[in-house]
């Protein structure tokens, strides 16, 4: 289950996808254990920006607090989160910038990794660098450093899409370039999101999000021939508002999700899980 967490004083504006205050997840939460849903993805929204981030590895974010709400409502609920820092940089943007504009990957996978240790204290169970670089994996080492050998770190794979702009107009994270595309994966170059999933795998990948999931059948049946990692596609906000119907019509998310179960897919993480789980039941 996915869930996008935002401060009280965000929630009034109109946005594309559903969104919950903290004192909302411990209910979603119960829910969850009750149709036997094991994991959420939590995704919250910065409630003060900077030029480098900050705000996302303090231990008081709304990321940290919806965290410890999960924990506190069911200590057994798997929390996976979202390691990114779109929604703390005043740009919108993944990366933190140096004074000439360009990316500065070294000071990002730091930020990354602070946040990881923040979300990590607050309880998270599995921690998602998202921005597409490099040494990502790295994060483990912030992890070990602070205690957490059990939390585990899972690389994001994305490839460009434009399925993810009701999410980022929901989280105020579009970035001020316009897209992502230095980063993420070009659905026009056959091999390369492979490429990048063997990179994260020899950095010690154990686990991989892919997405969006609508797009990613191919790499889940390339990677599972040759890779023993577990590959979790993410059904984005794109997919969740084209293809859920009139009424809590599911039936075309499912056949989605039968797709990718044919296609060598592990667990499926999704904005539609609770009702999924409701209707299945
Ligand atoms: N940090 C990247 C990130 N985190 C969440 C999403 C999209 C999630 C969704 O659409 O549901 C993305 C992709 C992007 O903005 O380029
Ligand atoms: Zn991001």
């Amino acid at each position: 289950m996915v869930i996008l967490v935002r401060g009280d004083h965000d929630l009034m504006a109109s946005r594309p996808m559903p969104t919950m205050p903290i004192k909302e997840v411990g209910a979603v939460v119960g829910d969850l254990a009750r149709y036997g849903v094991p994991a959420l993805k939590v995704f919250a929204g910065g409630d003060r920006r900077d030029a480098h981030g900050s705000r996302g590895a303090t231990a008081d974010s709304i990321m940290a607090n919806a965290i410890r709400e999960a924990k506190s409502a069911n200590p057994a609920v798997t929390v996976m989160t979202e390691t990114c820092l779109c929604s703390y940089t005043d740009s919108g943007e993944c990366h933190i910038a140096r004074k000439d504009g360009q990316p500065d990957l070294a000071a990002t996978l730091e930020a990354m990794a602070a946040q990881a240790v923040a979300q990590a204290d607050a309880g998270a169970d599995i921690v998602g660098p998202a921005a597409m670089l490099a040494g990502s994996v790295r994060i483990r080492r912030a992890l070990d450093e602070t205690g957490h050998h059990n939390v585990a770190v899972m690389p994001h794979l994305i490839f460009d899409s434009r399925l993810y702009e009701g999410y980022r107009k929901t989280m105020d994270a579009v970035p001020t370039s316009g897209d992502r595309r230095p980063f993420q994966i070009d659905p026009r170059s056959p091999m390369a999101a492979v490429d990048s999933a063997l990179a994260f795998i020899s950095e010690g990948a154990r686990m991989l999000l892919l997405e969006p999931a609508l797009f990613c059948a191919n790499v889940l049946i390339m990677l599972k021939r040759t890779c023993d990692v577990q590959l979790s596609p993410f059904s984005v906000s794109g997919e969740y508002l084209r293809l859920t119907g009139f009424g809590d019509d599911l039936r075309l998310m499912l056949e989605l999700f039968t797709f990718l179960k044919r296609s060598a897919s592990g667990q499926i993480i999704t904005y539609a899980a609770a009702d999924m789980a409701r209707i299945l039941a």
